[in-house]
């Protein structure tokens, strides 16, 4: 599966934390980041993550280029409702495209945590069914 993990400023210090406590599961996986996000979780845990540009230069138009294109199997957006960001645009693009694509998406802790029970359980199966469509199209 491919995992989308962003935060912004003020919840960087929780995606520390869930990365870390889900590092085990999260390993198992591609991991896909916006450029300080990513930079974080791979101190933190030493998980390989691909980076993209910072989310106020673009990380989270590429996160939604890989969405866009069906390649995106879910988003874990821990987002900070609470302060003004000046890319709020593209982070609205991004949300937008995970329901158009119908990707599961948190945008707080609990729902990332119920997505990793989720996807240690092996319920996110039939994503590889639509990677497989996909391939066969
Ligand atoms: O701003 C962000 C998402 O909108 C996150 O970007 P960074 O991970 O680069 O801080």
């Amino acid at each position: 599966m491919n995992i989308a993990l962003i935060a912004h400023d003020k919840k960087k210090p929780e995606m520390v934390e869930f990365t870390t406590a889900y590092s085990f599961l999260l390993g198992q996986h591609q991991l896909y980041a916006t450029g300080t996000t990513g930079l974080k979780v791979m101190e933190a845990t030493g998980l390989k993550v691909h980076r993209f540009q910072s989310g106020p230069l673009g990380g989270d138009q590429q996160i939604g280029a890989m969405i866009a294109s069906n390649q995106m199997d879910m988003v874990v957006f821990l987002r900070d409702p609470l302060t003004a960001q000046p890319h709020e645009p593209d982070v609205n693009a991004l949300l937008r495209l995970s329901d158009v694509y119908r990707i599961p998406l948190a945008t707080n802790l609990a729902s990332a945590e119920l997505l990793m029970h989720a996807l240690k359980r092996g319920e996110m199966h039939w994503r590889e069914l639509i990677h497989q469509q996909q391939e066969d199209n």
